[in-house]
């Protein structure tokens, strides 16, 4: 029996157990079994170089967004639009079989689109494109699910549960569960909270499973069955989605209200012959705020800031900043004067531990150039960058 039929057997056999608190325990043990079964069939089959076979385009920029959707909901039609970068779209489906980059230029920085085939019911398992596709979904830093707003809500749920169950996790943050394999001591089970979803017997079951029968556990939330096996699993990958309704020109506009004001979610419509669309720049800032990324300006001293190219990053050190611009660079680091949102002072001295913000500026001062006087790549007369952020430009910089 192959690993798709097993994982079918046991789901029917989940759908005819009732659920009560008797039954509890054997449902847990199902749900880590069908989980194993999974993670198997997440490993390339053999002779293949992996998942992603044929699919693998080069990143480019300083972020990646994917694609996804069912068939002819007009991926194609909106990286065309957002990128100007040609994919073929068409009214029939499955018109795109491969993946098809294109660069958004936003904010200073540029995107990397990611067109993709549409996928379908059963992709996890192997429909379709649905392995490549998701791979490459995997490999981006969000998720764009398109969906047909004149379409069944079903289609989310759908295309949700298909990435879910190859370990994709929209949306949500990993649970607050600490767990440690250990040699030897048996399993230490405990919790900083009261648990209403899993027990300490259940808790076992489910390591039993996996044969892991020394291990630390630690609950700090009132978590399911789902999250541990999450956690024991450690291949999850959580990620941001937003839920991109398209078409919303032929739907009512009540509907497109309704749609408009679920969490996470853009509607547009795209018209590429009549070079017409809806809320297409909603959805850029949207997705610019939910790639959290920082845009760091480096300024030489005694130089302009350099407004062309930001250094970037979500959740950016000034030691990430230094290892973006260079590896060796931390170490001749003395400080650096920030200016911007992140500063309190104009501009603040920082150390290597210091959390930038977007559109903050950087002048990095060098342990070597003090001791010889200023020399070396920053001069050490002062001057004063005369463009800074939209938020900051009326207060002018001093060095
Ligand atoms: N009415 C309307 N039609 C749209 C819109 N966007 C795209 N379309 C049409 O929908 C059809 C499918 O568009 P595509 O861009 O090919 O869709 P896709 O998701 O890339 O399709 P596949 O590559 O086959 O998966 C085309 O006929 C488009 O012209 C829209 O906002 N409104
Ligand atoms: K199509
Ligand atoms: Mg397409």
């Amino acid at each position: 029996m192959g690993i798709i039929e097993k994982i079918k057997e046991i789901e029917a056999e989940m759908a005819r157990t009732q659920k009560n608190k008797a039954t509890e325990y054997h449902l847990g043990q199902l749900k880590a079994k069908i989980a194993k079964l999974r993670t198997q069939l997440l490993e390339p089959p053999k002779g293949s170089s992996g998942a992603g076979d044929g699919f693998e385009v080069t990143k480019y920029g300083h972020g990646r967004v994917a694609l996804i959707g069912f068939p002819s909901v007009g991926k194609s039609t909106l990286l065309t639009m957002l990128t100007g970068t040609h994919s073929e779209a068409a009214s029939y489906e499955f018109t795109t079989l491969t993946c098809i980059p294109g660069i958004i230029h936003y904010n200073d920085t540029k995107i990397q689109l990611l067109d993709l085939p549409g996928i379908i019911e059963g992709a996890s398992e192997g429909k379709g494109r649905g392995r490549q596709v998701i791979a490459v979904s995997k490999s981006s830093d969000i998720v764009l699910m398109v969906l047909d707003a004149s379409k069944s809500e079903g289609h989310r749920q759908i295309l949700t549960r298909e990435l879910e169950a190859v370990g994709l996790r929209l949306n949500k943050r990993p649970p607050q569960i600490y767990f440690k394999k250990k040699k030897t001591g048996g399993i230490s089970f405990n919790s900083t909270i009261p648990l209403t979803h899993v027990d300490e017997k259940l808790c076992y079951q489910i390591l039993h499973e996996y044969k892991i029968h020394n291990a630390e556990v630690l609950f700090r939330e009132d978590a399911t069955v789902d999250d541990l096996i999450d956690v024991i699993e450690g291949n999850r990958k959580y990620m941001k989605c937003i839920y991109v309704y398209n078409k919303i020109d032929v739907i009512g506009i009540d509907d497109v209200d309704k749609l408009a004001r679920q969490p996470n979610s853009v509607v547009i419509s795209c018209n590429l012959k009549a070079g017409f669309n809806l809320n297409l720049d909603r959805l850029l800032a949207k997705m610019w705020e939910e790639m959290g990324l920082v845009r760091v300006y480096t300024k030489p001293q005694g130089q302009q800031p350099d407004f062309s190219d930001p250094v970037d990053r979500g959740g950016c050190t000034v030691e990430d900043f230094c290892n973006h611009i260079h590896r060796s660079l931390v170490k001749d680091v003395k400080y650096v004067l920030v200016w911007g949102t992140s500063a309190r002072h104009y501009p603040q001295h920082c150390g290597l531990s210091h959390l930038l913000q977007d559109e903050d500026v950087v002048q990095i001062v060098k342990k070597k150039e003090k001791e010889e006087g200023g020399r070396g790549r920053f001069k050490s007369h002062s001057n004063a960058p005369a463009r800074i952020s939209d938020r900051e430009k009326k207060a002018p910089l001093k060095t």
